[in-house]
C-alpha cells in the first residue's frame, strides 16, 4: 500500500500577472526521494514555498498528517515535519557540528545552562543512527566541505523534527566527489525512512538517487514518473514541452 506522507493538489499561485503555479500537484511517499524538475521559471520554488508555509497558495490544498490545509504557516509546516534545507544553509560557521545541529533548540541543564556534553552525545547518536560520518562533532562547520555542510543542515532539520526534507539544488556549486558524497547521504536518509523532495537541474545526477520524478511545466505538474531507467533526454522533453 502507498504510504503517502504529503500530497498537494491543484496548487495555484500568482504574483500580479505572473502565474507561477497553475495546477501544481505532488505526492510524497514515506522513505522516498522525489526529484522536482522543470525549466527555469516552471514554478518549482513557488511550489516548495507553498509546502513549507512560506507562501499561501491562491487555490488548491495540501494534505499531510491526516489533515487538509488550504494554507500553512511556517511553524505549522515545521510542526508537521516539513523542513526546508536552504541552499545558503543558514549554518553558524564559527560553531561546531554539534552546536549547529541543535542551533535554536539547545539542550539545557537545570533549564538554564547549555548542556554541552548532552549536545555532543545526542549529536553523535543521531549521526550514528543516520549512518552519517562527518569529521568530529567538535569541528567548526566553516571548515567543512560543501557536501558535509549540507549534511549538517539536513541533520539539523531532522534533529528538530523534520521528516519531509525539501532540498533546493543541494549539489549546486559542488565538485563531483562532493556531490556524490552528498547523494550517498541523501540515499542513507531515505533508507532511514525520511522523505526527500529535491529540486535539481542536473537530471543525470538526480536520476542516480531519485525514486520518482515530478515534472513541472509552466506552473503545471505534467508528469509523475518512476525514476528508474528514465532517460534524461525524455525528461528534458517533458520539461520543455517537446514531448507531451
Ligand atoms: N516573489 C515573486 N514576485 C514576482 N514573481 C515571482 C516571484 N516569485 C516567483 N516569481 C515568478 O514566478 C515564476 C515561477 O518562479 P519560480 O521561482 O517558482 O520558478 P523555478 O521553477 O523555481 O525557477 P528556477 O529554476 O529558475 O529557480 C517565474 O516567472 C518567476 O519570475
Amino acid at each position: 500500500m502507498e504510504d503517502i506522507v504529503l500530497q498537494a493538489a491543484g496548487l495555484e499561485k500568482s504574483f500580479g500577472r505572473v502565474r507561477a503555479l497553475a495546477g501544481g500537484s505532488l505526492k510524497l511517499r514515506r522513505g522516498e526521494i522525489m526529484a522536482l524538475v522543470g525549466d527555469n521559471g516552471a514554478g518549482k520554488s513557488t511550489l516548495i514555498k507553498c509546502l513549507a508555509g512560506v507562501l499561501t497558495p491562491d487555490a488548491g490544498a495540501i494534505e499531510t498528517g491526516g489533515k487538509r490545509y488550504e494554507r500553512l504557516t511556517v511553524p505549522q509546516a515545521r510542526a508537521l515535519g516539513v523542513a526546508v534545507v536552504y541552499q545558503d544553509l543558514a549554518l553558524a560557521d564559527h560553531l561546531d557540528v554539534a552546536a549547529n545541529i541543535w542551533l535554536g533548540a539547545e539542550p539545557l541543564k537545570w533549564g538554564v545552562f547549555l548542556d554541552r556534553a548532552r549536545m555532543v552525545a545526542d549529536a553523535e547518536k543521531l549521526l550514528a543512527r543516520l549512518s552519517i560520518r562527518l569529521t568530529a562533532c567538535g569541528v567548526p562547520v566553516g571548515a567543512l566541505s560543501g557536501g558535509q555542510r549540507q549534511a549538517v543542515a539536513a541533520v539539523r532539520a531532522i534533529a528538530q523534527g523534520g521528516r519531509i526534507l525539501i532540498m533546493d539544488e543541494p549539489t549546486a556549486a559542488m565538485g563531483l566527489r562532493e556531490s556524490s558524497h552528498l547523494l550517498e547521504i541523501m540515499s542513507q536518509l531515505r533508507d532511514r525512512g525520511l522523505t526527500l523532495l529535491c529540486i535539481s537541474h542536473n537530471l543525470p545526477q538526480i536520476l542516480q538517487v531519485a525514486d520518482r520524478v515530478t515534472v513541472l511545466r509552466r506552473g503545471v505538474t505534467v508528469r509523475e514518473e518512476p525514476a528508474r531507467g528514465l532517460d534524461p533526454l525524455k525528461l528534458a522533453g517533458w520539461m520543455s514541452g517537446a514531448l507531451s
